[in-house]
C-alpha cells in the first residue's frame, strides 16, 4: 500500500494536473497533502518510488530545481547555500542537485524531490512580490497568512502576488489562511511594530477601546470578561512567556501589571494568565473555536480560492467536522483542506478524533508551550506527529525552529538540531512565523529548513541501503523454495552498501539471475 503527498496544480477553472509522491507503507506514513494551487494548467506526475519516498534507487528519473528546492533558478545557476556549513555536504548529492533554468521550468512544471515541505508567514518583511519571489527560489511551497494580523486587503495583496508569481514564474506556491481564533490577545499597540517592558514597569492591561496613539504603557485586550476573570497575584504572561507581568491591582476595565519578565512586547499577541503555577482557563474554554469574524475571514478565504485553512485554538473534532460541511456547500469544488492547529489542552485531550476529522494537522508549539509546561513541548510534538502518521494525516511542526534568525544570519545549533529532529521524526512540513514575517533574515532562515531537511532525508536513504530487509516466504513446494532462497539471497546482497557503492544496482543482478 502507498500512500502519496499530492500537488494538484490547477488552472483557475481548476482543471486537474497533479505531482503525486507515492509513500511506502513501511514508513507508516501520513496521508495526502494535497496542495491545490491555482495556475495555468499543466499536468505532470512524479513518482518518487514504489518502495520508497526515499530511497534514491528508485526514485523519479526526473528531478527538479537545485537542492530539489523546485523553485525558479535563474538561467545562470544559483549556488544556494554553499557558504553554509549545514548546505554543504547536500550539494554532493545527485538526487538532490539538479538545475533547471526557468524556461526549462515553465516547460516542464514545478518538481521536487524534497520530501520536507516549506512554509513561510509572509508579513511586513516578505509581502513584496520580489520578496515572495525570492522565498518560492528557496523552496517555499506554502505562504501562510495569519489572520491575526494585517487586513483582509492586505491579505488579498499577498494572495494576489502568490498566484502572479505561479502564474508567471511556473512557480506552485499554496496559499495557508490561519484564523485568529477567539483565545485572548494583546491589541495592536496602537500601530507600533513592538514595545520593550522593562523589569519593574507597571504596565495597564484594559479592555477600554482607545483611539490610536495609545497612552504610555497601555495595553488593549480583546476579551471583555479579562478585567473580571484576573485575579491580584495572578501571572499575565505574554507570548508564553516570552514577557512576564503579575497582576497588582484592578481598577474597572483596568488591571495594572508588574513586569517581573522583560523583554519585546508583539502586536496581538497571546496573553494566558496563571494562578497558583496552574492555567486558568475556565472562561477561555467557553469561548468559540471560530468567532464571528474568524467566520468572516473563513468566507473570505474561500472567496479567494485558499488551499489550506489551520483552524487555530481548535478543542473538539466537531468544530472540523462543521468547518469542512461549510467548506463543501460554498467553496467552487469544496477543495480546501482543514488543518487543526494542536495549541491547546483541550486539543490534546481530544487528539486522536481531531487528527481524524482534519485533512492535517499543525503542532503550534508557540501556543502550546504556553499552555502546557515547556518541558512536556518535545514529547508532544513526537506523540502528534506519530499519530498523524498512523492516521495516515500530513503533519507540520511550527513556531520557534529558527527563532534567533529573526535577528540574526545564522541558527544556533540548537535550532538547527530542533529542525533535524521534526525531520527525523518524518515530519512532513516545517513553517516559519516571525522569522519570515518580520525578521531580517527570511530567505537565509527558509535557506537553513531546506539544506538541513536535504541532509536528513539524504541520511535516510543512506541508513535504507544498509537496511536488512526481510523478504516473506511465499514459497509452497521445495524446488520452488530454493529459487525463493536464491532469489532472496541475491536481493540482500544487492541491497547491501557494497553492491550500490561498486556501482551494482540490486535490479541488474535480479535480472542476471
Ligand atoms: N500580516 C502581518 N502583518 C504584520 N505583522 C505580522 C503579520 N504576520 C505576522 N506578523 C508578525 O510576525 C510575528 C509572528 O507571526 P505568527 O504568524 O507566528 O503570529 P503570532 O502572533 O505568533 O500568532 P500565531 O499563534 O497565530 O502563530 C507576529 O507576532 C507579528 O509580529
Ligand atoms: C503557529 C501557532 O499558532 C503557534 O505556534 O501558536
Ligand atoms: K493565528
Ligand atoms: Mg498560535
Amino acid at each position: 500500500m502507498s500512500h502519496a503527498i499530492n500537488f494538484f496544480v490547477s488552472s483557475p477553472s481548476r482543471s486537474p494536473a497533479s505531482l503525486t509522491i507515492s509513500r511506502p507503507s513501511a514508513f507508516v506514513s501520513t496521508g495526502s497533502l494535497r496542495v491545490p494551487v491555482k495556475k495555468s494548467s499543466r499536468s505532470f506526475v512524479v513518482k518518487a518510488s514504489a518502495a520508497s519516498d526515499l530511497d534514491e534507487s528508485q526514485s523519479s528519473p526526473v528531478l527538479v530545481s537545485e537542492n530539489g528546492s523546485g523553485g525558479v533558478l535563474s538561467s545562470v545557476t544559483k549556488e544556494y547555500g554553499r557558504n553554509n556549513a549545514v548546505a554543504s555536504s547536500a550539494d554532493s548529492s545527485s538526487i538532490e542537485v539538479d538545475t533547471v533554468t526557468e524556461a526549462e521550468l515553465k516547460e516542464n512544471g514545478f518538481r521536487s524531490t524534497r520530501r520536507t515541505k516549506l512554509i513561510c508567514t509572509i508579513g511586513p518583511a516578505t509581502c513584496g512580490f520580489e520578496q515572495l519571489e525570492a522565498l518560492a527560489v528557496e523552496g517555499m511551497n506554502v505562504a501562510r497568512i495569519n489572520m491575526c494580523h494585517g487586513t483582509r486587503d492586505w491579505h488579498r495583496m499577498v494572495i494576489e502576488r502568490v498566484r502572479r508569481l505561479n502564474e508567471e514564474k511556473g512557480f506552485a506556491v499554496a496559499i495557508m489562511m490561519d484564523t485568529e481564533g477567539s483565545e485572548i490577545h494583546m491589541g495592536d499597540l496602537g500601530g507600533a511594530s513592538s514595545a520593550k517592558a522593562e523589569d519593574g514597569e507597571i504596565w495597564n492591561f484594559t479592555v477600554r477601546a482607545f483611539d490610536p496613539p495609545l497612552p504610555e504603557r497601555t495595553i488593549t485586550v480583546n476579551y471583555d470578561g479579562f478585567a473580571e476573570d484576573v485575579k491580584v497575584g495572578d501571572d499575565l504572561l505574554v507570548d508564553g512567556g516570552m514577557v512576564r507581568f503579575e497582576v497588582i491591582e484592578k481598577i474597572g476595565p483596568d488591571v495594572k501589571c508588574l513586569c517581573t519578565d522583560p523583554g519585546l512586547l508583539l502586536p496581538r499577541a497571546n496573553l494566558t494568565f496563571w494562578r497558583d503555577g496552574k492555567l486558568v482557563r475556565e472562561r477561555n474554554a467557553m469561548l468559540p473555536t471560530i468567532s464571528s469574524k474568524d467566520w468572516l475571514d473563513i468566507d473570505f478565504g474561500i472567496a479567494e480560492g485558499v488551499d489550506f485553512i489551520a483552524v487555530s485554538f481548535v478543542k473538539s473534532a466537531e468544530v472540523i467536522k462543521h468547518l469542512k460541511s461549510y467548506i463543501k456547500a460554498r467553496a467552487r469544488d469544496g477543495d480546501i483542506a482543514v488543518i487543526a492547529k494542536i495549541e491547546s489542552i483541550d486539543s490534546l485531550r481530544n487528539l486522536e478524533e481531531i487528527i481524524q476529522a482534519s485533512d492535517g494537522a499543525m503542532v503550534a508549539r508557540g501556543d502550546l508551550g504556553a499552555q502546557i509546561p515547556l518541558e512536556q513541548v518535545p514529547s508532544e510534538q513526537q506523540k502528534i506527529v506519530q499519530l498523524c502518521r498512523q492516521l495516515n494525516r500530513p503533519v507540520i511542526v511550527a513556531s520557534q525552529l529558527l527563532e534567533s534568525m529573526i535577528e540574526y544570519p545564522i541558527p544556533t545549533r540548537a535550532e538547527v538540531a530542533d529542525v533535524s529532529e521534526a525531520v527525523r521524526q518524518r515530519g512532513d512540513a516545517l513553517m516559519l512565523s516571525g522569522e519570515s514575517a518580520m525578521g531580517q533574515f527570511p530567505e537565509k532562515a527558509l535557506t537553513v529548513l531546506r539544506t538541513v531537511s536535504l541532509r536528513i532525508e539524504r541520511r535516510w536513504r543512506e541508513q535504507k541501503r544498509r537496511e536488512v530487509i526481510e523478504l516473506p516466504s511465499i514459497a509452497s513446494s521445495f524446488s520452488d523454495s530454493i529459487s525463493e532462497e536464491i532469489c532472496n539471497s541475491a536481493a540482500k546482497m544487492g541491497n547491501a552498501e557494497k553492491c550500490i557503492t561498486n556501482g551494482t544496482h540490486p535490479c541488474s543482478m535480479l535480472t542476471f539471475l
